[in-house]
């Protein structure tokens, strides 16, 4: 798994990356540049359009500079905004490659940039340098670039954007972010979404084990660490096999949910299901999802299923049922919705809860459940307090969700879409963590397969919808996911 270093790490993984690679740093920006370029072609912008590269005079700037050559190579009309005083010192990088900007190219100050004009915009400014909110003299060049209104690109950071904390400063708006070799953890934050855009992860070439001696608590969900978490099922494996699950959702007028997270089970592979819901609402389920049996009697034996999902839309009139639940069980369960707002509201359950088990809490959720936080890096660390001292994992929902596991771990997923922001898409959610859990996978692998196979299937029912996309199209979308990464 991709790990996310912070922004004062980068120089040190450049150094061990150029050691064993046997390049050098000017080499590993030229595939920085390159790796811009292979993105930057998969957009086809408009070739008639020009382009406006703002550089400053670090490395981010060489990126521009590099960036700028390689455009200009590929026939685009390019013009390079020098976004410091004539006959500065800048690295050694970035001289290299604005003596290598060919004659076609013209440099200017930022200053004699035309903002009404229409283009592309590049900013190569500042990257993960800035340690400290910028400096007034670069307010105006921050300023400039937002004033135009066409498309704006971020090199690896929106300039004036802090790499792993919080900022207050102007920034640059960018519609696009490409970060090189890992996110930086701003790019992950709800609060900075507006700054940077759409983030695209450009890779350089540093392999995963030259992240090995960095310590950090923060990894990258990808595609490709999902296989290797699947259980193998073998051509003699039965319904119990896959497990026995029991959904404790639903209540008069919100039956939706009990059969959205119930479905989600099936299509995620639980050979049996049931779902707990009021007895004069069984009809409604009984007749959306036949495969699904009811049982009524709270009194049962929670303990004859494999796993148990409690929560959405149960009511908040449930907390004796919801206790003597926590009470019985002995193996980690899925908690979300309701469960989690009563749980929020008395907080002696909390000890109940079995070790291991899952909570999903949006935000709001969330907030009654650990209190306000100021911003997002506030909100990692409280969770990640509360996971460890109650030896819990538990999903801060939204895009990049964050699964925070019981030793500290965190865990920002790469699958989904805005598109996914619709009632009912985190029943879903809960029906196929309890399923995985019902097949018997460890809460970890149950939570990142879970995790990561609901994105993803949200992103084939968005692709399909757009806009229009239902819960129930994501429900529907599952087993695709499955075709998709090859799962067995
Ligand atoms: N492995 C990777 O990821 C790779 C990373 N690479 C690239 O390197 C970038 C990092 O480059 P970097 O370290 O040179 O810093 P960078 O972001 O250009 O900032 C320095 C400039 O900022 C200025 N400045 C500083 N503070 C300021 C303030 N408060 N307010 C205003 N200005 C301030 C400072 O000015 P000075 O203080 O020196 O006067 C200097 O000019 C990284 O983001 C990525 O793009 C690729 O090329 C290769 C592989
Ligand atoms: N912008 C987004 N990008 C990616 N995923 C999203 C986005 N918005 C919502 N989601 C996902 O959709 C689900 C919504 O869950 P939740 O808020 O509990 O919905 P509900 O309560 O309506 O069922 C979560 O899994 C969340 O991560
Ligand atoms: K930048």
């Amino acid at each position: 798994m991709l790990k996310i270093l912070s922004g004062d790490q980068v120089k040190e993984l450049d150094r061990i990356h150029i050691q064993n690679a046997g390049i050098s740093s000017h080499e590993l920006m030229e595939r920085a540049a390159l790796s811009f370029i292979s993105w930057w072609k998969s957009m086809e912008f408009p070739k008639n359009l020009p382009v406006f590269v703002f550089c400053g005079a670090g490395n981010n700037g060489g990126d521009g500079f590099a960036i700028a050559r390689l455009l200009f190579k590929e026939g685009w009309e390019v013009q390079v905004f020098r976004c410091f005083e004539e006959g500065s010192v800048l690295s050694a990088d970035a001289q290299k490659n604005l003596d290598w900007v060919p004659e076609g190219v013209l440099i200017y100050d930022w200053k004699e940039f035309n903002s009404s004009r229409e283009g592309l915009l590049i900013d190569s400014f500042l990257g993960v340098g800035l340690k400290s909110p910028i400096r007034n003299s670069a307010v105006p060049i921050i300023e400039c670039m937002n004033s135009f209104p066409g498309t704006k690109i971020s090199i690896d950071l929106p300039s004036g954007l802090l790499a792993d904390s919080p900022t207050f400063g102007p920034r640059v708006k960018a519609d696009f972010t490409v970060t090189f070799a890992f996110p930086k953890l701003a790019l992950l934050f709800p609060e900075n979404s507006s700054f940077s855009g759409k983030m695209v992860l450009a890779d350089i070439g540093i392999s995963e084990s030259e992240y090995a001696s960095f310590p950090t608590s923060y990894f990258f969900l990808q595609e490709k660490d999902i296989l290797s978490r699947h259980r193998v099922f073998g051509q003699f494996a039965h319904k119990g096999d896959f497990g026995k699950v029991a959904l404790v959702a639903g209540s008069k007028g919100k039956m939706g949910a009990a059969i959205l997270c119930s479905k989600a089970a099936l299509r995620t592979g639980s050979g049996l299901v049931t779902a707990f819901v009021p007895e004069d609402e069984r009809g409604i389920i009984q007749s959306a999802v036949p495969e699904v049996m009811c049982e009524f009697d709270e009194n049962t034996d929670w303990n004859k299923f494999d796993a148990l999902g409690v929560g959405p839309a149960i009511g908040l009139d449930k907390k004796d049922l919801l206790q003597d639940i926590l009470k019985a069980c002995s193996k980690p369960i899925v908690l979300d919705a309701d469960a989690i707002t009563l749980i929020a509201s008395n907080q002696d359950l909390i000890s109940l809860i079995p070790k291991n088990s899952i909570l999903t809490p949006h935000l709001g959720e969330l907030e009654r459940l650990i209190g306000k936080s100021t911003d997002h890096l506030d909100r990692l660390m409280k969770v990640k307090e509360f996971c460890m001292k109650w030896q819990l994992n538990l999903l801060i929902k939204g895009a990049y969700s964050v699964l925070s596991l019981v030793d500290g771990r965190q865990l920002f997923n790469s699958s989904g879409t805005q598109y996914m922001a619709t009632a009912g898409a985190g029943d879903v959610l809960t029906g196929m963590l309890t399923s995985f859990l019902g097949q018997g996978y460890a809460p970890e692998n149950a939570l990142i397969c879970g995790v990561y196979h609901h994105g993803k299937a949200g992103e084939l029912a968005g692709q399909q919808n757009r806009r229009s996309t239902i819960a129930s199209d994501i429900s529907e979308n599952i087993g695709k996911t499955y075709t998709l990464l090859n799962v067995l």
